[in-house]
């Protein structure tokens, strides 16, 4: 995810604010001119930063702090609140009915990802269960039509679109009548880009708004635009009636701050993120919990939400007595590792997680992915009795040759997995005890994902890290889960 820079450098200048022994307005006031400096950095507009700091300050009201007040955590929240507001117009976004046809156009410069984020969000709507399909209104772009229709083929679709037309206006409202008589409830229109804003570019998207009538119109915006997005955001805005704004690219290494003072020039929400090039690659926007990961302050209802809709397998009764023991075998490393590839991309968890966004490493999602299907493959050729640790087994060559040949890894690879099995069940030894009064509450064999929400959230909650030995034991545990597992190349396969 980008903008973690911007993030750290404004916990960051918290930090100091508050390690200062005297804290007055002339503390605030350089907090608050740091936290400006990384957003002008960060390329959100000037316009925006001094707009921001000004509502900052005002909202803080630092002379008529009581004494004993937290004045780190009141500047904290000013700050997530300022952020939240820049972020949020208040314009409802994109939310297609059911059960009637829903049209939405997207614009967008040629380039900045419109046509991949048209068929990701036709896909997005079809795991939904929504009947979506395609039109390709692209006609200017050679390419764009075949494009679309691999793309829709991918993930199932049907698409709409003509070879030999020119004519965009007619391909789409052709395409847009025929997916209307069948009864489709989202239609995507994906239209021309073109290099720069031109008046060409814009006299089509006009004459295509007027042809298709679409119920709503996404702007779609590369995330790593510096400045100069919030001129491209508005020109668009004036012309056409855009209702939301997807922002692509934001797995790149991209700043990413001028995609946010963009929003603010187009007054409409963020629905998505694009975060990647596959076609599952779309998060859906949530403000506040986007503006509480950049500023490290974690999500976690959003934690709490993604565990409980991300059908976690529990520990059986067997297993969780074992586990609250502070016994940890190498069948719960299994278990560990399926329930987090449910939880969907690790970077996204870990951000959720309070504290932590700082401490995710370099990499994809993909290759931890592919890092952690290369693991599983490995568990899978233990038996039950390795698995289960039973003391008389022993570690030896021959076992671990077998296992790397059942798997088809190196033998580096399957030491590499035993010395981090090792790591873990030490950690969890000494998490025994806690872990102990934790098991009280867990549902033996089951209980369901909303009980594991629970689970999950009394271990983030703060005091009960500290007593299992502070948040690094934890820290390292996901850490290693992102890092380790070997190099090669097990692919994942996905849209
Ligand atoms: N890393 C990354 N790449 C993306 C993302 N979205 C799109 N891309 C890539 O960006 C490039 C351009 O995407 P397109 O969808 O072809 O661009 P476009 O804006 O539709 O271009 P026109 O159809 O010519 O207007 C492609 O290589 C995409 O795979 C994203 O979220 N992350």
């Amino acid at each position: 995810m980008v903008l973690e820079a911007l993030g750290s450098r404004i916990a960051g200048a918290l930090r100091s604010m508050s390690a200062k022994t005297v804290m007055d307005e002339e503390t605030l006031d350089e907090a608050l001119k740091e936290i400006a400096r990384a957003l002008l950095e960060a390329d959100v507009n000037v316009k925006q930063v001094s707009l921001l700091r000004r509502n900052i300050k005002a909202a803080v009201r630092w002379s008529e702090l009581p004494p004993g007040a937290n004045k780190r955590r009141i500047v904290q929240k000013a700050v997530f609140d300022e952020l939240c507001r820049m972020l949020d117009p208040g314009e409802p976004p994109l939310s297609p009915e059911r059960q009637r046809a829903n049209v939405v156009m997207f614009v967008g410069l040629q380039g900045n990802g419109k046509t991949t984020t048209c068929v990701k969000v036709a896909y997005y709507y079809k795991r939904r269960g929504y009947r979506t399909c395609l039109v390709c209104a692209d006609t200017f772009r050679a390419g764009a039509f075949d494009q679309l229709r691999q793309n829709a083929a991918k993930v199932r679709v049907p698409f709409y679109g003509s070879y030999e037309s020119t004519d965009a206006v007619q391909v789409a409202r052709d395409g847009v009548e025929m997916f209307r008589q069948q009864a489709m409830e989202v239609i995507v229109v994906d239209t021309s880009g073109r290099h720069k804003q031109e008046a060409a570019l814009f006299e089509e998207m006009a004459q295509l708004e007027a042809a298709v009538q679409p119920d709503h119109i996404v702007f779609v915006m590369d995330g790593s635009m510096g400045q100069a997005a919030y001129d491209q955001a508005l020109a668009f805005r004036q012309r056409v009636r855009v209702g939301s704004v997807i922002l692509t690219k934001m797995d790149g290494h991209a700043r990413g701050g001028g995609a946010l003072s963009a929003v603010a020039a187009t007054h409409a929400p963020v629905v998505f993120l694009g975060t990647g090039e596959h076609m599952d690659e779309l998060e859906a926007f949530r403000v506040e919990s986007f503006v509480g990961r950049l500023l490290g302050m974690g999500d976690v209802q959003g934690l709490v939400k993604t565990i409980t809709e991300s059908n976690l397998q529990n520990p059986d009764e067997e297993q969780m007595q074992r586990l609250s023991q502070g016994v940890f075998t190498l069948r719960d490393m299994q278990l560990m590792y399926g329930n987090l590839t449910r939880l969907g991309p690790l970077s996204q968890v870990m951000s959720m997680m309070p504290g932590m966004a700082e401490m995710i490493p370099q990499g994809s999602d993909r290759e931890t992915q592919a890092r952690i299907q290369r693991i599983m493959v490995m568990l899978d050729s233990l038996t039950a009795a390795e698995l289960d640790q039973t003391p008389s087994i022993k570690w030896d060559e021959s076992r671990k040759r077998r296992i790397a040949r059942g798997s088809g890894r190196s033998l580096a690879e399957v030491e590499e997995v035993l010395a981090q099995y090792r790591t873990v069940s030490k950690v969890w030894g000494r998490m025994g005890k806690n872990m102990k009064n934790m098991a009280h509450g867990m549902p033996a064999g089951g209980g369901g994902p909303g009980a594991l929400g629970q689970q999950m959230q009394r271990l983030f909650n703060p005091r009960m890290m500290q007593s299992m030995g502070g948040a690094g034991n934890l820290q390292r545990m996901l850490q290693q889960a992102m890092a380790s597992g070997g190099g090669g190349g097990a692919s994942s396969r996905r849209p």
